[in-house]
């Protein structure tokens, strides 16, 4: 098999609300040479910022279910989220693929993408508030309902689990994710 041919590993990202997912992604993109990030498709409105997203309507989203499918999508916080299938041609070329994903979809995606690699990150209850406060991106009640939801466990019998404490300094919690990492990456796609 030639190493073109091997699929860059699926890196998903999860954790609560707040946790600092896209922050440690946004830092990790910049340090590991051919590391991407795969968008994803949501029904948000579009301005709200946070990370790079396709926004669609309830329509459109139900409409790309369809055709053409996606390689994986799930629904919290009032919203539907969609993990394209680019994903694959991405994985063709990348050292590896960053995704958001809900701690809930990751048996799925373990069987959907085969090499996933699952970074868990996690910071106190304290924590989460102060920065979803400070964030500002939600009011109040969405804010309570995030906190609610952030004790939600990882499903039990993943097979490759990181877990990435975010609850000091993003600068240690960056370099504990590189680490952890690198055997995992495609290192000829550097
Ligand atoms: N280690 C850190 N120290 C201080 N602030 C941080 C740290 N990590 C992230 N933050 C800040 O906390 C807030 C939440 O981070 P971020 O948006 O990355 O979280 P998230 O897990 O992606 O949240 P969500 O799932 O709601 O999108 C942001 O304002 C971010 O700048
Ligand atoms: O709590 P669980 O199910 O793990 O995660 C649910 C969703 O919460 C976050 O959404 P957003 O990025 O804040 O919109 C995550 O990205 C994920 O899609």
């Amino acid at each position: 098999m030639s190493p073109g041919s091997v699929k860059a590993p699926v890196i998903a990202v999860v954790g609560p609300s707040g946790v600092g997912k896209d922050s440690l992604m946004e830092a990790l993109l910049e340090r590991i040479p051919g590391l991407v990030r795969q968008r994803r498709i949501i029904t948000r409105a579009p301005e709200l910022g946070g990370e790079d997203y396709d926004a669609v309507t309830e329509d459109r989203f139900a409409a790309l279910c369809v055709a053409p499918g996606f390689a994986l999508h799930w629904e919290a916080h009032g919203l539907r989220y969609a993990i394209p299938r680019d994903i694959d041609e991405l994985r063709n070329r990348a050292s590896g693929v960053l995704v958001n994903l809900s701690r809930k979809v990751l048996l799925e995606a373990e069987a959907a993408f085969g090499t996933l690699v699952i970074l868990s990150v996690t910071a106190t209850p304290e924590v989460l508030a102060e920065r979803l406060m400070t964030r500002g991106r939600e009011d109040r009640a969405e804010i309570e309902r995030r906190l609610a939801r952030a004790a939600t466990p990882m499903p039990a019998g993943l097979s490759q689990v990181i877990e990435i404490d975010n609850s000091g300094q993003l600068e240690e919690a960056v370099q504990a994710a590189e680490t952890a990492l690198m055997p995992w990456l495609q290192p000829e796609r550097v």
